[in-house]
């Protein structure tokens, strides 16, 4: 099948090449003429494990394109993915703008009977404007499905390739069986393909982001009161995690959760239920309760400090907002390391794939180290803020040498309290009790 992705970033690149892998042929199409020079010349603009290797094969096979001629690209195509950004504007609510050019250049190149799928995250009721945005411009006949993407940074290809579902909106079977055709070879016998109506596939995309967002900032409350009472967090989890009722996933306390999407989707929801006169208190009190705990690793050190951060030296490891992944947007590092500078701290910082994106926001008002041993150097504390899988085991002796005292704030709690203690560490975590009583290394968030 013919198939045209319209945005080139992490959803639209990971699932255009996944469609090619899998035998379509495919364009990319998008705006940004760098990108797609970079593409076109065998480079991946973003870090997401496994993909470049992924696009090379299926480029060298002649299965995928990237294009920034709608003509080109839209033409013979049975399926039209839109994958734009949908990012907040001033009020919160998602802007539409880029979807709304996206449909709008399209409609003149539309082929009869094509398949207009949104698979960006829209607010409900967005695919019908789309629908009219394309009408503007084309009497030709065309069916449109809303097709929610759940893939995550990081582990982004497996994601898609082997979904726990698949959620259609549509208002004819014809589109549905287009769509279900694209992912049947990713579909095991027991993952479900789920059609349903458009307006209800655009609600499960935020109602499966709010809830999961809702976990992490539940979480995260236990943490802060755990920390309070003596009791300890990895404990708690597990004593909860057990009931098949809660289960274990999203259930890691940590500085918060950033990225493009829990952000800005927990805003956007909450926009749409107040437009509609509903008060969106859970979901405004997720977002409250994030937007502190972000601020939690600082008030710790602040605190340790006695409020005095002045020429101290800060290390931090982990800037992108999760690992396996060089994405910092709302990442809770910035806010962490924009608190430090404010309160006159020396900012040492460490990533393994973020340091880039870092240095394009905030330039050389931190210094950046190549290994995360060398950001220790001469530092008053640590704060550990992505949990890299190279931060897990680190040589702790040789990073005492390194640092003028041996403190670390943990804030995905990578480590053993009780060992930390036994190591000659100040070590202190997210929601840890200081006896240090779980003796299981946990902090995998997200897995
Ligand atoms: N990043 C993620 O993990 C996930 C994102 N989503 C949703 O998918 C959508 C896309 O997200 P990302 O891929 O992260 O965004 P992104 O910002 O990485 O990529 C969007 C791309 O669209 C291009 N673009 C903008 N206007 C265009 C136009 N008129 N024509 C052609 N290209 C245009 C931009 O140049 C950019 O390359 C958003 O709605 C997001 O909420 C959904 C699931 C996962
Ligand atoms: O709509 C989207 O864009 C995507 O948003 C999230 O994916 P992503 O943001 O890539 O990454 P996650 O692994 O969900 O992590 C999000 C944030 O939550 C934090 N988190 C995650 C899990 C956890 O237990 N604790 C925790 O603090 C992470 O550190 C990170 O900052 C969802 O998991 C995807 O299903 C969804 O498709």
């Amino acid at each position: 099948m013919k198939v045209t992705m319209i945005g080139t970033g992490y959803v639209g690149l990971v699932t255009g090449t996944c469609f090619a892998e899998s035998g379509n042929d495919v364009t990319c199409l998008d705006v940004d003429q760098k990108k797609v020079d970079l593409l076109n010349s065998g480079g991946v603009p973003i870090y997401e494990p496994g993909l470049t290797e992924l696009v090379k094969r299926n480029a060298a096979a002649g299965r995928l394109e990237f294009s920034t001629n709608y003509a080109e690209a839209i033409e013979g195509a049975k399926c039209v993915f839109i994958c734009v950004g949908t990012p907040q504007d001033d009020s919160g609510a998602a802007d539409l703008k880029y979807v709304q050019s996206a449909a709008e250049s399209m409609a003149p190149y539309l082929e009869p009977g094509a398949v207009v799928v949104c698979k960006s995250t829209v607010p409900v009721g967005t695919n019908r404007k789309v629908r009219g945005w394309i009408e503007a411009k084309t009497d030709t006949k065309f069916y449109s499905a809303s097709n929610p993407e759940f893939l995550k940074e990081g582990a982004a290809i497996d994601d898609f390739t082997k979904p726990d579902r698949v959620v259609v909106g549509v208002d004819d079977e014809d589109a549905a069986d287009v769509v279900h055709e694209l992912y049947k070879p990713f579909l095991r016998t027991e993952k479900p393909f789920i059609a349903m109506g458009i307006e209800s596939a655009e609600m499960v995309k935020y109602a499966a982001n709010c809830m999961l967002a809702t976990k992490i900032s539940f979480i995260n409350e236990m943490a802060n009161i755990c920390e309070q009472v003596n009791a300890d967090i990895n404990d708690v989890r597990k004593g909860i995690g057990h009931d098949a009722r809660i289960g274990f996933s999203f259930l890691f306390p940590g500085v918060g959760y950033g990225g493009s999407c829990f952000p800005k989707d927990v805003r956007a929801l909450a926009s749409l239920a107040a437009e509609h006169g509903i008060e969106p208190r859970i979901l405004r009190t997720v977002d409250e309760t994030n937007n502190q705990q972000k601020n939690v690793l600082f008030n710790k050190i602040n605190t340790y400090f006695d409020g005095d951060l002045n020429g101290k030296t800060i290390a931090i490891w982990g800037l992108s907002f999760k690992p396996r992944t060089d994405d910092i947007r709302e990442a809770p590092s910035l806010v962490l390391i924009n608190s430090l500078l404010e309160a006159g701290a020396v900012v040492q910082v460490s990533d393994p794939v973020a340091i880039e994106n870092v240095q394009a926001e905030l330039g050389d008002r931190v210094t950046y180290c190549e290994h995360h041993y060398d950001a220790c150097a001469n530092a008053d504390a640590l704060a550990i803020v992505t949990e890299w899988n190279e931060f897990r085991t680190p040589d702790f002796d040789y990073i005492k040498l390194k640092m003028k005292a041996p403190v670390i704030f943990d804030g995905r709690n990578l480590y053993d309290c009780k060992k930390m203690a036994r190591r000659g560490f100040y070590y202190a975590g997210i929601g840890l009790s200081p006896a240090g009583a779980s003796q299981e290394t946990v902090g995998a968030a997200g897995e």
